[in-house]
């Protein structure tokens, strides 16, 4: 993640406006003048700008309204659980962050190093929400669940922002980008609660109706999204269901197998 953002906001734009000219100075002053959210970031100790895309939705579509069991997935280096915690100050929320990264989460979560697209990880998410985890970093807000009488979809909010690592090949980047929407869907599936939401990231391509339609099936409504911090050139959407359906089956949701 680190190593990302430096790419992206060091070294990329020094390189096209040193060795490309016209469209590309264009893009990188474009670019500099977005990144009053990377200056605001730093302003208001958001861990990253990605923050800023996460006001923006929640601004619109309230989504921790009656959150309490949270989670971020694809977490690092943090500023969307920073949001979360904010966002819940006045209950006790349980926020869980689940990244491939190891890092501090913030104060007063938790955060699982995992892979979404692995079944042990999905695992060790239900056992979290029913209080029985081996997380690597913990707190008290989490110790505190005790594991009588947790209900078999615990969680309210699912916020992902998951992205894989870029290769610059449209198609393999929106593959992808769609796999980790399957790995969320399918949580959502196994933990979100009937009239949860679920908010993710992804790279538009091929499969967006796909993906849409599983959301339609799966969410009672469903709204496309570009937060004005997302950058211009990117491909990026966010994808939200609110007021998850009951009793869906897998095979309902994916009506094609896969999306
Ligand atoms: C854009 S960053 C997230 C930024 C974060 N929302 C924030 O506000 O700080 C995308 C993250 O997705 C994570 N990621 C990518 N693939 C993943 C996977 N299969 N399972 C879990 N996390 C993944 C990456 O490690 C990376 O940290």
């Amino acid at each position: 993640m680190v190593s990302h953002c430096i790419y992206n906001n060091a070294i990329r734009p020094f390189l096209q406006v040193r060795y490309k000219s016209g469209k590309s100075s264009t893009l990188w002053l474009a670019r500099k003048s977005k990144d009053i959210y990377t200056q605001q970031s730093k302003t208001d100790f958001y861990r990253s700008r990605a923050a800023y895309k996460l006001i923006e939705i929640d601004q619109k579509y309230r989504l921790f309204k009656k959150a309490i069991n949270i989670v971020d997935l694809g977490s690092a280096p943090g500023a969307w659980t920073q949001v979360a915690v904010e966002r819940t100050k006045n209950v006790k929320a349980d926020i869980l962050g689940v990244d491939l990264l190891r890092y501090a989460p913030p104060v007063g979560t938790t955060l699982i190093q995992g892979d979404m697209l692995k079944q042990s990880t999905h695992d060790k998410i239900r056992d979290h929400f029913a209080g029985v985890s081996e997380e690597i970093a913990t707190h008290e807000s989490a110790e505190s669940k005790k594991v009588s009488s947790v209900p078999s979809h615990p969680v309210d909010l699912i916020i992902s922002d998951m992205m894989a690592n870029t290769s610059g090949m449209k198609d393999a980047d929106h593959f992808a980008s769609m796999d980790l929407c399957s790995g969320a869907i399918i949580l959502a599936h196994n933990l979100l609660r009937p009239g949860g939401s679920l908010v993710m990231k992804y790279f538009s391509g091929k499969q967006d109706k796909l993906l849409k339609e599983s959301m339609e099936i799966m969410f009672k409504r469903v709204h496309l999204m570009v937060p004005k911090a997302s950058r211009d050139e990117s491909r990026e959407l966010y994808i939200i269901g609110l007021n998850k359906h009951p009793n869906l089956t897998l095979d309902e949701i994916f009506p094609h197998g896969t999306i």
